[in-house]
């Protein structure tokens, strides 16, 4: 039993929120994918040459301090010398691509149940927009065996062993970038006692958002923020990403190699006492380029009590991460002011 999964058990979707659109087969964009004045395409970027979300080198000696500020300014940084090989991070891209290329009915062999976490489908998220995204997701937590063997029952060692090396690399990352950002907070070490064990709350996410007939109405991932301590994200080299910034609107994030994309999540949002901000973030599409990504979810264990744990008055009240992700499952953009003090 994985309590990740358990945590989401208690609120199902309807199969028309998982079941993905076939987009192999869409030459135009149905009425139910147009978003209406949505524009994604027409943001801040173009005109901004400014400031966009830092670059911090894990090996400069200032990381931990630029990692605080990036964390307070933007609620997103990108990342470089992460110590995460190359290879790792290519062949994880590598079987994303093979998965989302599968014939429609071969990929629905491995739809995420109405009350299921893992698997196949549109993205969660779903039932709070009025239009569908243009995308697929893939979500592991725990052994990816149990979708993985539906797929390819005879070949899913090589995607099994490729996914369970990247959570386990993610997670020495994680950790590492925990102890840093802990350590600006001066947090105690009874509260970072889970930091490194195994019973942390970790999921992987492969999205894919294929070309679209009609970017520039449609939506590849709906603004959220997300419901973790932190994401680190590899994107594949396709802009789309973009962040939401205060008096700047969308501010795109664009790819880098070898570089992976850091977002603070509510978790640590709640937890620094909204010093640093869990930054909203969406993706748009383009007509021609194909674009994956690959988001390393990673939380404290279900039973740990978040609260904040720097303030002289406190803006949130204390909640486990397991009534965090109920909270957020149910209530979507509201869950953050519901626990509001
Ligand atoms: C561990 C997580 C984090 C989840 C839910 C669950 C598994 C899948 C993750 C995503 C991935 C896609 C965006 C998001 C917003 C979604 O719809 O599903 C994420 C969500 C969250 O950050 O809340
Ligand atoms: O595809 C991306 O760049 C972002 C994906 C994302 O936000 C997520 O999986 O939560
Ligand atoms: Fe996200």
């Amino acid at each position: 039993m994985n309590t990740l999964s358990e945590a989401y058990k208690a609120h199902p979707l309807h199969l028309s929120h998982i079941i993905p659109l076939d987009f192999s087969s869409a030459l135009s964009l149905p009425d139910s994918h147009a978003w209406p004045h949505c524009q994604p395409n027409d943001d801040a970027s173009s005109s901004s040459s400014s400031s966009s979300i830092p670059i911090i080198d894990l090996m400069d000696p200032n990381a931990m301090d630029l990692i605080g500020h990036a964390c307070e300014k933007w609620g997103a940084f990108q990342l470089k010398n992460h110590g995460i090989p190359f290879g790792v991070i290519e062949d994880v891209e590598e079987e994303a691509k093979r998965l989302f290329a599968l014939p429609t009915e071969q990929k629905l062999k491995a739809l995420r149940s109405p009350g299921g976490a893992t698997g196949y489908g549109r993205a969660r998220i779903s039932p709070f927009f009025p239009k569908f995204m243009w995308h697929e997701g893939f979500t592991i937590i725990g052994s990816p065996s149990h979708d993985a063997k539906k797929i390819w029952p005879n070949d899913y060692a090589r995607f099994c062993d490729l996914m369970e090396n990247y959570e386990k690399q993610m997670k020495v990352l994680a950790d590492r970038l925990t102890e840093m950002i802990f350590n600006l907070m001066d947090i105690s070490e009874e509260k970072r006692k889970w930091v490194g064990a195994s019973n942390i709350s970790e999921a992987v996410q492969l999205n894919f958002y294929p070309s679209c007939p009609e970017p520039n109405r449609a939506m590849g991932l709906a603004p959220h923020t997300d419901t973790s301590l932190f994401t680190i994200l590899h994107q594949s080299q396709i802009t789309g990403l973009q962040i939401f910034k205060e008096g700047k609107g969308w501010v795109p994030v664009h790819p880098h190699p070898n570089t992976l994309v850091v977002h603070t999540g509510d978790l640590l949002h709640i937890i620094s006492n909204a010093r640093f901000r869990c930054a909203l973030h969406r993706v748009t599409v383009n007509r021609t380029w194909e674009r994956y990504s690959v988001a390393y979810f990673y939380s404290p264990p279900m039973d740990y009590v978040v609260s904040p744990l720097v303030h002289s008055v406190a803006r949130f009240r204390d909640v486990t991460v397991k009534e965090y992700i109920g909270i957020k499952a149910k209530n979507f953009g509201e869950a953050l002011s519901f626990i509001s003090t």
